[in-house]
């Protein structure tokens, strides 16, 4: 027999809904371990990192946090951000602390329609709609770079400086992925997404490195749209899209709006990888910590466990991954819907639908 393959995984679920579809998502990975009769496994380290942490210590995470997670293969995380912590301590604190640290700079967010599930786009009635939302997640709107009470005005004429950072490099690095990509799928299209009209030099440089880049790869179809118009086109033209590159802010909106016509935020799957593996990937749903219906056990876990289902790819598990989605799909498609997509299940009984309907599909390992 082949020797057994063992994942370390850190898992974080930090704050509100994020404790219960990380748990959902754990005991899915589980059940597919157990399936697999030992070819792979999935060794677990439990993080506490979070907003009840900062309460007790006054920090999001552990001083060594970041040395700590080093030595994991991945980190399955949940989402960060509650009441007792402004936002923006908790996202840097946390998420951004990471993704940043580990250059994860490629953020992976496919924009997925469900069987079973009703998209609000009239479209998604007739046309096989799939595309792929890649998010510079290391700088642009998020490189951090500003200050407050520049010049101490007094009161009432505090002023704010937010800046932009877009590198060639970085903007090269994501467009290729992009690129790289759209090579792999059915539509072998990459559509570039900025506000150059108005960003007169961070975009205006992205625009320039993707009409570089574009002479690489004759065989993928390619075009530059405004954010705005990629917005509408989202909701008129979806049926256009495969692959959409876009800087962090952007992208990030964009990502939103996709699940949003998928059906819902529950459904969305994100992996935030550093492709040269210098550092671990972190995988996590789209969505955030949803406050108004945390605690109450009715979560859509389908965003979390999809967002397993992309950590299967990253181990190289491909067959799994593949089997993981079509049982969410068999899922959805039999009716086991959360409250968010119509439904009336909670969120153990759509896991244990997609425990199940595992175990009626052969493991390939
Ligand atoms: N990556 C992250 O950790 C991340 C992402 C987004 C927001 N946040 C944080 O989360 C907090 C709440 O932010 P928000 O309200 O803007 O966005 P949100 O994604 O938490 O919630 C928006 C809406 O979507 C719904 N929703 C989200 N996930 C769902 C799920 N799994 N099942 C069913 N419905 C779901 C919520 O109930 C809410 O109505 C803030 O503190 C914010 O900073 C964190
Ligand atoms: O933009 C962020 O980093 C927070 C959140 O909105 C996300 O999509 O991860
Ligand atoms: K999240
Ligand atoms: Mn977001």
């Amino acid at each position: 027999m082949a020797e057994q393959q063992v994942f370390s995984i850190a898992s974080i679920p930090a704050d509100g809904v994020g404790k219960e579809v990380v748990a959902a998502g754990r005991t899915v990975l589980d059940a597919m371990a157990e399936q697999s009769g030992g070819a792979f496994s999935f060794e677990w380290t439990e993080f506490p990192w979070g907003s009840e942490y900062y309460a007790e210590h006054g920090v999001m995470m552990d001083p060594h946090a970041l040395e700590t997670l080093e030595a994991f293969d991945a980190i399955y995380f949940g989402a960060v951000g509650w009441e007792n912590v402004p936002d923006h301590v908790s996202l840097w604190g946390l998420r951004l602390n990471i993704t940043q640290n580990f250059d994860q700079w490629a953020n992976v967010r496919p924009v997925r329609f469900l069987p079973g599930v009703v998209s609000p786009l009239r479209k998604a009635e007739n046309a096989e709609l799939d595309w792929v939302v890649v998010r510079e997640n290391s700088e642009g709107e998020y490189a951090g770079l500003g200050g407050r009470n520049l010049s101490g005005r007094g009161p009432g004429n505090e002023v704010a400086v937010q800046s932009s950072l877009f590198t060639e490099r970085g903007c090269e690095r994501i467009i290729r992925f992009a690129f790289d990509l759209a090579r792999t799928r059915t539509v072998q299209k990459v559509s570039s997404v900025t506000k150059s009209n108005a960003q007169q030099y961070g975009m205006v440089l992205w625009d320039e490195v993707f009409a570089r880049v574009v002479r690489d790869y004759p065989d993928v179809q390619t075009e530059s749209v405004l954010v705005d118009a990629m917005s509408a086109k989202f909701v008129l033209h979806p049926e256009e899209l495969s692959v959409v590159v876009a800087s962090n802010l952007n992208a990030d909106i964009l990502s939103d709006l996709g699940s949003a016509l998928a059906g819902s935020l529950g459904l969305a799957a994100s992996a935030n990888l550093n492709p040269e593996r210098r550092f671990p990937s972190m995988f996590e749903p789209v969505h955030g910590t949803a406050p108004d219906i945390a605690g109450q056990g009715i979560a859509n876990p389908v965003g979390a466990i999809a967002s397993a289902a992309l950590m299967l790819d990253h181990f190289g598990l491909h067959e799994e991954a593949r089997r993981l989605e079509a049982a969410i799909e068999a899922t959805t498609a039999a009716g086991h819907l959360t409250r968010d997509i119509g439904g009336t299940a909670d969120t153990d009984e759509v896991t244990e639908a997609i425990v199940e309907a595992l175990a009626t599909s052969p493991a390939s390992a």
